[in-house]
């Protein structure tokens, strides 16, 4: 921050130094405390539900028993624009938080294997109430899954996340891996969304913040498609945040802009326009679609630490939270390695006995056997092998968003899934 004091701007100095000798693993890097954040990352997953009542508003829009075909298509145009509302108002939450609440984007706590964060919306109305688990699943590399269940409306969203990182002369540069399904039980219709690339500016004035880059993806089961544009500042648009969205009948239809159904443009961090077709929406003359400043996000409703288990993050993390505020350097060494040491005791043990961590409430699915169709071990079938059919999407675990047949479509194909019944067995206190 402009402000910081010169043993802060001094230490920044040599974190930056730091990062020209980076070695691709982020929390390797020995920040200065001032740009730790007291926040885990398992935390992170709320971001994908602080507007419960657009996350389930498609449900709002069944298409009606006897509806004539070209209704039921206006009616599944309707929904596809509702969805896209809901993920572009996450994106606000997801990249803007951290500068909103603490002035720069910080460095998150890197959370241990079986750390959970659980939490709830209470929006009331025909809303009702969203509950959130999270649970970081794996730590090396670091993979945090995450559920959120509406069950007033039937809806659950399920995903999971993992990120790479490379450094540039003036940014590091972040490939996000996993998705996220979007499934509406009553409707019967799941939407695929997968996550942009995205990079961190401001390092030289110590003021990092995030920009999205690239493209990312929204494929409903009944074939709508939106393709999700986003750039940053340096662009041809001039705004930071910005982004162009067109939603088409099917991927097919994509391969030219002007079959768009409609297209929507804007900033996602404040105001974006809607328009009928391909051309783009210019703020005079088009619809506002949605204006992220001025629906105020609802914050997770989360226990108090003494309610919590040994594992919830906020509880696992009280010490070394209370000393990054305090910018106690020798108390955050000291708390951060009391924790992992017990992790790496933990491990040992695991080794020694044989027993290997079991995930809670999530499982690996691994979608390269043939009859990786539908799964059973949930109530809802996992259509994930038929969305990215329809979407072009490959099926491994390649950075979120690649296409079949890009460099990337090989190798493993595992990504972790909600399991309804364990979380159902769990006697977790929200
Ligand atoms: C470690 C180097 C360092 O401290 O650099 C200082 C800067 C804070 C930059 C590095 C950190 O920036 C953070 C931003 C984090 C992403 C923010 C939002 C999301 C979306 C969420 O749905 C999934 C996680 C993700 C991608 C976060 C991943 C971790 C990021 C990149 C933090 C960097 C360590």
């Amino acid at each position: 921050t402009t402000g910081s004091s010169s043993a802060n701007s001094g230490s920044w100095t040599s974190f930056l130094k730091s990062i020209a000798s980076f070695n691709g693993d982020l929390s390797s890097l020995t920040a200065p405390p001032f740009i730790l954040s007291p926040t885990s990352l398992v935390e992170y997953s709320q971001y994908w539900a602080e507007h419960p009542d657009l996350l389930v508003a498609a449900n709002q829009l069944p298409t009606p028993e006897q509806a004539s075909s070209s209704t039921a298509e206006a009616m599944a145009l309707k929904r596809a624009i509702a969805v896209t509302k809901w993920f572009i108002s996450t994106l606000k939450s997801q990249y803007c938080s951290r500068n909103e609440s603490m002035g720069s984007e910080k460095k998150p706590l890197n959370p241990f294997l079986g750390e959970v964060f659980v939490g709830k919306w209470e929006t009331g109305g025909d809303v009702g109430e969203t509950i959130l688990a999270s649970e970081q699943v794996s730590h090396h590399p670091p993979v945090t899954a995450y559920a959120v269940a509406n069950g007033k409306n039937n809806v659950v969203l399920q995903g999971y996340n993992g990120i790479t990182s490379s450094i540039s002369t003036t940014s590091i540069n972040i490939k996000q891996y996993g998705h996220a399904l979007l499934n509406y039980q009553d409707l019967k219709e799941t939407y695929l969304v997968t996550l942009p690339p995205l990079h961190i500016e401001g390092l030289i004035t110590a003021a990092p913040f995030v920009e999205l880059e690239g493209t990312s993806y929204i494929q409903a089961s009944n074939g709508f498609y939106t393709v999700i544009e986003y750039s940053g500042r340096g662009w041809v648009s001039g705004k930071k945040n910005t982004f162009k969205a067109r939603i088409f009948r099917d991927q097919l239809s994509s391969a030219n802009k002007e079959n768009a159904s409609v297209t929507i443009s804007g900033q996602w961090s404040g105001k974006s326009y809607i328009g009928k077709g391909g051309s783009t929406p210019h703020s005079k003359s088009s619809e506002l679609f949605y204006d992220a400043n001025a629906q105020p996000s609802e914050h997770l409703i989360v226990k108090p630490i003494e309610e919590q288990e040994p594992t919830e993050s906020r509880r696992a993390w009280e010490k070394v939270a209370e000393a990054i505020r305090k910018s106690d350097y020798n108390l955050i060494h000291e708390e951060k390695s009391k924790i992992e040491n017990e992790q790496r005791e933990l491990r040992k043990k695991e080794r020694e006995t044989g027993h290997q961590w079991h995930t809670r409430w999530f499982d690996q699915k691994d979608y390269s056997n043939p009859e990786g169709k539908t799964d059973t071990n949930l109530e809802t079938p996992d259509p994930f092998t038929n969305l990215t059919n329809l979407a072009n999407l490959s099926i491994h675990n390649a950075p979120s968003g690649s296409l079949k047949k890009s460099k990337y479509d090989h190798g493993e194909s595992k990504h972790w899934r909600f399991n309804l019944d364990k979380w159902k067995q769990d006697g977790m206190k929200i």
